[in-house]
């Protein structure tokens, strides 16, 4: 991660600091369907005589991945405010955001028309900033949404003025951010030895099918493959390790546990075939890349900062042992907070006995695409991708989709969850640099997310989808 991005981060959660005594502050207030109007205070202070409003378009409820549209009401003409947007997720723990405003003449102020003024989290004409700029307030914690069957609740808080800390509290208002789109079916599968959740869009199927795939970490995340449900795809998430009665760490990777999961697939009446998508992010790359060179009935591969070499454990496929590529924790550079940077830890697996980690996707019988954040700290995935991109290109394979983006780092994940700029690595033991520059990186999700919808879209549906920009 480029000095910069680091500073960004640590003056947004210096900053935040300075707002926490506001977040607790006690007061009596009404409600008003989803909007919550706090008692004006005394004429002497009061810079408007209108009581404000926050207007959420959609008004109450939206999916986590889609775009939602802020605008305040009631304030004085060019009056000043600050606006903090905050969300506490499933562990208690709290994400914030906050950005300084001038209502226009007619005392309204609508966050896709006026941009933000520097000394927030964001400045510019940023109408998602205070989606996107949310920062845990606890470090080394990432915003995971473990229960997709309820929303997280976004607050918004209109503050008197640009000081700094907490004005008067002008208006405050709250809506969910769902990660189920109504009718889509969440079904817990057990089958044989497969760990999983499959969803099922509404209506009568057969729908095209994507296996999703994690990274590492263990458990089971559902909210990946929830969100691809609500476009018309049946997705199972798969979990592979640390749930239930799975290997408890992830020493092997055995292939015909996926194998198991492919063909329950396959298999499923709503499931249309003859082949399913494949989506794998970070270590659950590689294993989607191992699975569309060795499997049958792959047919779309989406790899979002994977590698192509097997990483971190032994792959197992009947007679074939992929062994994992060599790293070196000499080459960790740890900065003085304590966070590691891992970009050089691997070795180069085009070198020496590192190419028998090479997976040989060139078997693959399937369509590719690479999603690459270039700013990726965990490791090299625009060389992977490149890498990978050659190697079908001499045996005669058709050229991957590559897509990267600069400025965003390794955890790419769907629209609107905030960059991560450093957590605990599951493999290395210590908080590492994930990479990436808030802003940048939120586009880049924006789009990738997009271009996977359309990547499986065209490979299993044969169909163009849709193509607003949700940004
Ligand atoms: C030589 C070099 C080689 C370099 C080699 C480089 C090779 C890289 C190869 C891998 C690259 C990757 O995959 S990178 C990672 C990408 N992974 C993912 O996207 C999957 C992310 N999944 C996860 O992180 C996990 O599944 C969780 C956090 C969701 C697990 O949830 P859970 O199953 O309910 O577990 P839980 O008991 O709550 O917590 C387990 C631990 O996670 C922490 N934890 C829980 N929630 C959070 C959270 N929101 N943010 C941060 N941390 C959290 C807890 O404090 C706890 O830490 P503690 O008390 O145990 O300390």
């Amino acid at each position: 991660m480029g000095r910069r991005a680091m500073s960004v981060l640590a003056a947004c959660r210096q900053s935040s600091r300075c707002w926490q005594s506001c977040l607790s502050r006690p007061g009596p207030a009404r409600q008003h369907g989803n909007i919550l109007r706090v008692p004006e205070a005394p004429a002497a202070r009061r810079l408007s005589s209108m009581a404000a409003t926050i207007r959420f378009s959609p008004s109450t409820r939206s999916l986590f991945d889609e775009p939602l549209g802020i605008a305040v009401q009631g304030l004085g003409p060019r009056q000043q405010v600050t606006l903090r947007a905050s969300l506490r997720d499933e562990a208690g723990e709290l994400f914030e955001a906050h950005a300084r405003y001038q209502a226009a003449d007619d005392g309204e102020l609508d966050l896709a028309r006026c941009p933000a003024l520097p000394g927030g989290s964001f400045s510019g004409l940023e109408p998602t900033g205070l989606l996107w700029a949310l920062q845990p307030r606890k470090a080394f914690w990432r915003l995971v949404k473990k229960d997709v069957t309820t929303p997280f609740r976004l607050q918004l808080d209109v503050l008197d003025g640009h000081g700094d800390g907490p004005g008067r509290l002008l208006a405050q208002a709250q809506h969910e951010r769902a990660f189920l789109r109504d009718g889509v079916r969440r079904v817990p599968v057990r089958e044989g030895r497969i760990r999983a959740t499959l969803f099922l869009p509404p209506g009568n199927g057969p729908f095209p099918g994507v296996i999703d795939v994690h990274g590492a970490g263990g458990g089971l995340l559902e909210y990946r493959a929830c969100l691809l449900a609500n476009y018309g795809f049946a997705v199972l998430a798969l979990a592979y390790y640390s749930y239930e009665d799975l290997p408890k760490d992830m020493k092997e990777v055995n292939l015909e546990y996926f194998e198991e999961a492919v063909n329950f697939m396959l298999q499923h009446n709503q499931v249309k075939g003859p082949g399913i998508g494949l989506l794998g992010f970070s270590k659950g790359g590689d294993i989607c890349v191992s699975m569309a060179s060795f499997l049958k009935g792959i047919t779309a591969t989406a790899v979002v900062n994977g590698s192509v070499a097997n990483v971190g454990a032994v792959l197992r496929y009947k007679d074939i042992t992929i062994p994992p590529l060599g790293s070196n924790r000499k080459r960790i550079r740890v900065n003085k907070s304590g966070i590691g940077d891992i970009i050089d830890a691997l070795n180069n697996p085009l070198e020496g006995p590192d190419r028998q980690s090479f997976i040989p996707l060139e078997k693959a019988e399937c369509r590719f695409l690479f999603i690459v954040g270039q700013d990726d700290h965990n490791w090299k995935s625009e060389f992977f991708a490149v890498e990978g991109s050659k190697r079908l290109q001499a045996h005669g394979k058709e050229k991957p989709e590559l897509i990267c983006y600069p400025g965003a780092g390794h955890y790419i994940q769907p629209p609107f969850f905030p960059m991560c700029s450093a957590s605990m690595h599951p493999l290395v033991g210590m908080p590492v640099m994930w990479g990436g520059e808030p802003k940048a990186h939120c586009e880049a999700q924006v789009d990738a997310w997009q271009q996977i919808e359309a990547f499986f879209h065209r490979h299993l549906k044969g169909e163009p989808s849709r193509t607003a920009n949700r940004l």
